[in-house]
């Protein structure tokens, strides 16, 4: 049988040159790895528009999202993620840890020392080369 299809998107916050890098919780799939902010995009909805309402949602503040960063596709043993990640800076309010275990605020070389997600790293790297 072919694995499903889930449709995700990840927000590259970035304030004062540091990003935004969160930590998925315990209850989790690929718990303790760390993530970009975001979630399943739902039915009707662009990219940028499921973006805004899980940063809502999962850290209570509003962004604005900006240029597309990288579309990648892995394979997990639960599915396939299509991740597209995008810049985004805050508009209002700041990140409240409400689902993540933790969240960093890391400069772009430092982003490495964390155990991403591997649906991320080629995003990770991408932001580092930039
Ligand atoms: N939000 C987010 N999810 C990611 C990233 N990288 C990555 O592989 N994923 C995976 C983890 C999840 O399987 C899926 C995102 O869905 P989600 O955030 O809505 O799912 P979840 O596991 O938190 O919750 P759920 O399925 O119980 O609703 O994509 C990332 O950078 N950000």
């Amino acid at each position: 049988m072919s694995k499903k299809n889930i449709h995700v998107v990840g927000a590259v916050i970035v304030k004062d040159d540091k990003i935004l890098c969160a930590q998925r919780g315990e209850s989790k799939n690929l718990s303790y790895k760390w993530e970009f902010p975001g979630g399943k995009i739902e039915t009707n909805e662009t990219p940028q528009e499921a973006l805004e309402r899980e940063i809502r949602e999962e850290l209570q503040c509003n962004i604005g999202v900006g240029e597309q960063i990288d579309h990648t596709v892995y394979e997990y043993d639960f599915g396939v993620v299509h991740l597209t990640t995008f810049y985004c800076t805050l508009q209002k309010g700041t990140p409240v840890l409400t689902e993540h275990e933790n969240v960093k605020w890391l400069y772009k070389h430092e982003m490495s020392e964390l155990d991403w997600a591997p649906a991320d790293i080629p995003a990770v790297e991408k932001i580092k080369a930039l």
